[in-house]
């Protein structure tokens, strides 16, 4: 049997026609919704990524300001900036592209961003509302993974989901989420004995660990839902997830493909996001 595969481009570009009905009809005397987007030095996949956001904000409606600043950028020259996109009315949202260039902590810009303007859910003010499950702003490529299995018609209420990696980006917050899901929630990591054993117990397996094809059919359960977060390049140069796909296809129920599964959800969050803090204001 071969699995049903998750069409997340699809899916994405629905949200965006949906966001950008909801935009037209919202535009008012407050003006057009505003994302800042910085981005600091030359990291080409970085590039990618933000000039696709700067799409996705023209088509759905939303004005995007666009800060591309060179690798030499100092962390106060990157700091101020950040102050003044938060003082300013006009701007609703701001993005900052990680990673950062080395001599710049990710973690002070973050910490410096109006939590009512971090429409990527990182300042630790929306992270501790997600946990305490109040409302605030949830990291896009969770909150795209949780929306992908919603469309899909995929069951959460009291499945075995578990998570490979726990980073700040996608670990922790998925895991957060799928408890608010009434999930029964296993973080896994570089240090869990018998990975493979204890990935096969689940219903929802989510993959996110930052290594190409890390994850075979050995650590699949018949008919387990796979969620596939890794980008990563294959020996031929291949775009490709940390799940062999072709090789989990065959036992899986569900499973998304890379790419054009979890990837575009992160930028179609991030827009749902900008409208949300458009409304907020
Ligand atoms: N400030 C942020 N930085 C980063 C985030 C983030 O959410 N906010 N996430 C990642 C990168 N990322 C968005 O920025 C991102 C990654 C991948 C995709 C995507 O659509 N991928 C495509 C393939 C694209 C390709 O050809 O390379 C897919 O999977 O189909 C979108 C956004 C780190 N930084």
């Amino acid at each position: 049997m071969s699995a049903e595969i998750i069409n997340g481009k699809q899916i994405a570009e629905d949200i965006k026609n949906e966001l950008k009905d909801k935009v037209e009809h919202l535009v008012s005397a407050k003006g057009q919704p505003t994302l800042a987007v910085v981005l600091v030095g030359e990291d080409q996949a970085s590039k990618v990524y933000v000039r696709n956001k700067k799409l996705a904000c023209e088509y759905v409606g939303i004005r995007s300001l666009s800060y591309e600043l060179p690798e030499a950028t100092t962390q106060e020259e990157v700091l101020a900036l950040v102050h003044e996109l938060n003082e300013r009315d006009d701007v609703h949202g701001i993005l900052v592209q990680l990673p950062l260039p080395a001599h710049i902590d990710d973690d002070l810009v973050i910490m410096t961003i109006d939590p009512r303007k971090d429409v990527d859910g990182f300042h630790p003010i929306n992270v501790g509302n997600l946990s305490i499950g109040h409302d605030g702003f949830v990291s896009c490529t969770p909150a795209g993974i949780i929306e992908l299995m919603k469309r899909s018609q995929i069951e959460m209420s009291g499945k075995n989901c578990v998570i490979i990696g726990r980073s700040n980006i996608v670990g922790k917050p998925i895991a957060m989420l799928m408890l608010r899901e009434h999930a029964t929630v296993t973080v896994t990591h570089s240090r869990t004995k018998n990975l493979s054993q204890v990935c096969k117990q689940a219903d929802i397996l989510i993959v996110a660990i930052g290594r190409a094809k890390f994850v075979t059919k050995e650590f699949v359960k018949e008919g387990a839902v796979v969620i596939d977060v890794g980008i990563n390049r294959d020996e031929n140069g291949k775009l490709c997830g940390d799940v062999d796909f072709e090789d989990c296809v065959e036992v899986a129920g569900a499973i998304t493909p890379v790419p054009k599964g979890v990837g575009p959800m992160t930028i179609a969050m991030l827009m749902s996001n900008c409208v949300k803090a458009y409304e907020k204001k």
